[in-house]
């Protein structure tokens, strides 16, 4: 019997992995002895996850804490930046897996994404790396659907230019946006008829979107009815932190030596929870497009192949569809002008699944399958 703390799970990203567990019945797993822990709400009854759970444990105690054989984290960096040295100091052997980017790029840690890197995975176990962490949302969302591409070692380079949902910022900005859009569709009320005058509109929208009063305290300006190029902090060569997580956490996840460059722009666009990314991808070889759409077909069993036609890609390939559901397509696959080596795909993901719940929720069930032998 394996003890398991699960720390965030009333989170965002921690329902959406307890809705998952639940789902692939983790919970009922014999071997595994659960105990949710809380910074909030410590001694109160666990929900029913299908499964009796004591009372909440206090996710600042180290006693409790040190008890677990596994530790699974969706409470953000902020947590983890706290409590994870002063476990470690402890001298504490258990297996520690996180959602948070904190601990992604430390030595002796593994980013897990196990469709594409469970060789990496198996390697870290085996050697005895004990840190293992989701990566970036975009970062696996993009292997997710290129996995295949990757793995035949036919990518010189790729670009990602990112169309990011509002969760990728947190549940109050998703609340956030429904009030602007709330806002925004208020202040046309009168002029949504057939016969009225369209600038007018335009007039009156551009207005409510610069006032003073339009809701932004969470996102700092507007997202409904804008965008915004920029997400996370700025790095000193003007990238932003998310773009540089595109070199590093890919790089890291597929263990690449030399590095692959992959670069681009992060955006976040007014979706709720599916990012999307237009790729441009420099193949090292000429390799024919039916091949090349075997090839990302054959990359894991959610990856799905869009045909690169109007009706196909508006019924596959928009993040209304694709939202809370595990399927990656990818679409609008086609060589470009610049030369037969150059691919374009554009794809979409649900963030809070194969961007953030979904890797550490499987990396859960890889542990515990490799310490029961
Ligand atoms: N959002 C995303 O897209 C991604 C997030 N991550 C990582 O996951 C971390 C957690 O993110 P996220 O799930 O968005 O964080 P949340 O803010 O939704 O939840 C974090 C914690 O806040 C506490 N909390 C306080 N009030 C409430 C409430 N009303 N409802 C629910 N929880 C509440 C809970 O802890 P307690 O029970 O102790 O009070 C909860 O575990 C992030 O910091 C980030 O590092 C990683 C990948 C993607
Ligand atoms: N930064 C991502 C979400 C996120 O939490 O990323 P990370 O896990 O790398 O901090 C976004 O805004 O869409």
């Amino acid at each position: 019997m394996k003890k398991v703390g699960i720390i965030g799970w009333r989170g965002m990203v921690g329902s959406v992995l307890m809705d998952r567990m639940m789902s692939e019945g983790d919970l009922n797993r014999k071997t595994m002895d659960p105990l949710l822990f809380s910074t909030s709400q410590v001694g109160q009854n666990a929900p029913d996850f299908g499964r009796e759970l004591p009372p909440l444990a206090d996710a600042f105690d180290l006693e409790t804490l040190k008890q677990q054989d596994i530790i699974l984290c969706c409470q953000g960096g902020f947590y983890t930046n706290r409590i994870y040295p002063d476990l470690m100091k402890t001298g504490w052997k258990g297996y520690w897996l996180d959602v948070a980017s904190s601990l992604r790029m430390k030595d002796d840690s593994l980013i897990v994404l196990d469709p594409v890197n469970l060789d990496v995975i198996m390697n870290g176990l085996h050697s005895g790396i004990k840190t293992f962490v989701g990566g970036n949302c975009t970062v696996s969302l993009m292997l997710m659907a290129m996995g295949g591409l990757f793995r035949e070692n036919l990518i010189e380079w790729v670009t990602s230019m990112t169309y990011q949902a509002a969760s990728g910022a947190g549940a109050m900005n998703m609340k956030e946006l429904i009030s602007q859009m709330d806002v925004l569709g208020k202040s046309a009320t009168n002029l949504l008829n057939p016969s009225s005058v369209i600038l007018e509109l335009d007039k009156t929208i551009t207005e409510t979107l610069r006032s003073d009063e339009f809701p932004k305290e969470q996102f700092g300006v507007p997202l409904a009815g804008s965008l915004i190029p920029w997400i996370d902090k700025a790095m000193d060569n003007g990238m932003t932190k998310e773009e540089w997580k595109g070199f590093a956490e890919t790089n890291k996840i597929l263990m690449n030596d030399p590095a692959i460059p992959i670069d681009g722009l992060c955006v976040r666009i007014g979706s709720m929870r599916c990012h999307s990314q237009a790729l441009t991808v420099k193949m090292k070889k000429n390799v024919p497009l039916d091949e090349v759409e075997d090839i990302i077909k054959s990359g894991n069993d959610w990856v799905k192949l869009v045909p690169n036609y109007k009706e196909a890609s508006l019924a596959a390939l928009t993040p209304t569809v694709v939202s809370g559901g595990l399927t990656i397509p990818v679409g609008r696959v086609r060589k470009l002008n610049m030369g037969p080596d150059y691919l374009t795909a554009f794809t979409v993901g649900d963030q809070l699944l194969w961007g953030a719940a979904e890797p550490v929720r499987r990396m859960l069930n890889i542990t515990l399958d490799y310490l029961e032998g």
